[in-house]
């Protein structure tokens, strides 16, 4: 029996990361070995060059799942009939810029494309931006799709919880994949909350294992406090201070991750999303805010009655209160 290829949208496809993700989702790694994938790639003029000839590679490497490569200069075409879209088509924070420097410049993307996908998409669309400021530019594209159901647009912190699992592993000495239950509450950038308060591995807390390996409950959590939780969220500057530019492979990879654990359903425990708040853990309704999640039936789900220290609550309302702000700042500016 043939089975009908998904559409799948990327937008910024002639850039750094559109060039890692391509050939990855062409190889099944979002769907699996069964399903074939036609892409549509979306670029501004001036990347449509560098598009197309990512479009001949793809040609190139022989994809038997995939069916079709279209390039466009057009958001409306670019969506019509996508099953899943990831927007990562922005500008590149350089050194020195902070995130909410990009709101104004990235702003007037997303609202239009919104508007493209409202118009044109499937019925089962699913949107992860990637585009910084990844959070607030998923707020604008939904605010400008009203038919679309407003949890269909997500923002990644997968990469920075990927990060916390990359940063644990190497501390506590073990493999990522033996890690349960981190959690990235809040905004992809600097004010984020990388917890490990219910991580485990085998069963053992996270928490009580580094204890035990860097020398006693204080020095542990001196440890998360000062080394730790700042690593994860400045590893996107740190990136950009040693390899001279923004994260690309780490960055396709976890927007996969993201796309695979959506569509197929996460296996063990939870991760971390950015997703429409519905007001758990005080986080104000309608932000994209990053929460622990699983994905069921296609949808994610908040994890709901995890308890949430003084510490927890302080670091959740302040990366949270810049989301309120960022979404004051594009108010604003008439982007919602
Ligand atoms: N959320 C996350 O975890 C991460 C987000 N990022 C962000 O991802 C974005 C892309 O990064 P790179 O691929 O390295 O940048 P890049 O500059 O290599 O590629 C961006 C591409 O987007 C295209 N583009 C710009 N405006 C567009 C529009 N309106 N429609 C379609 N395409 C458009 C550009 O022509 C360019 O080819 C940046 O905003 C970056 O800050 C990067 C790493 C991690
Ligand atoms: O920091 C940046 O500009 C790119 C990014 O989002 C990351 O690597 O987390």
């Amino acid at each position: 029996m043939s089975v009908k290829p998904v559409t799948i949208t990327i937008t910024g496809a002639g850039g750094q990361i559109g060039y890692a993700l391509l050939f990855r989702i062409a190889s099944g790694a979002i769907l699996g070995p069964d399903v074939p994938v036609r892409l549509n790639l979306l670029e501004i003029p001036q990347g449509v060059r560098a598009a197309e000839g990512a479009a001949l590679e793809l040609q190139d490497a022989a994809f038997p799942l995939l069916h079709q490569v279209d390039v466009y200069d057009d958001a409306t075409p670019a969506f019509a009939g996508s099953n899943l879209a990831l927007l990562v088509g922005a500008r590149p924070r350089t050194a020195g810029m902070e995130r909410g420097d990009l709101l104004a410049a990235n702003g007037g993307i997303f609202g239009p494309q919104g508007a493209a996908i409202n118009a044109g998409a499937a019925d089962d669309i699913r949107v992860v931006v990637v585009g910084n400021p990844a959070n607030t530019n998923a707020l604008i594209a939904a605010s400008h799709a009203p038919d679309v159901p407003a949890e269909r647009f997500t923002a990644l912190t997968r990469l920075d919880h990927n990060r916390a699992l990359g940063q644990l592993a190497a501390t506590l000495g073990t493999t990522v994949g033996t890690l349960r239950d981190v959690t990235i509450w809040g905004n992809h950038s600097a004010t984020q909350f990388p917890d490990v308060s219910h991580a485990t591995i085998d069963g053992e807390t996270v928490p009580a294992l580094l204890a035990a390996r860097l020398g006693g409950v204080d020095v542990a959590r001196e440890w998360l406090v000062d080394t730790f939780i700042p690593r994860v969220a400045k590893r996107g500057a740190e990136i950009i201070e040693v390899r001279g530019s923004s994260s690309v492979a780490s960055a396709a990879s976890a927007a996969i991750d993201h796309m695979r654990d959506w569509v197929q359903g996460t296996q063990h425990g939870w991760t971390s999303a950015a997703v429409v708040s519905d007001g758990s853990y005080g986080a104000p309704e309608g932000l994209v805010s990053s929460f622990p999640v699983e994905s069921v039936d296609g949808e994610w789900r908040i994890v709901q009655g995890l308890e949430v220290d003084a510490f927890a609550e302080h670091r959740i309302a302040a990366s949270v209160g810049e989301l309120a702000d960022e979404r004051e700042a594009v108010r604003s500016l008439g982007l919602i």
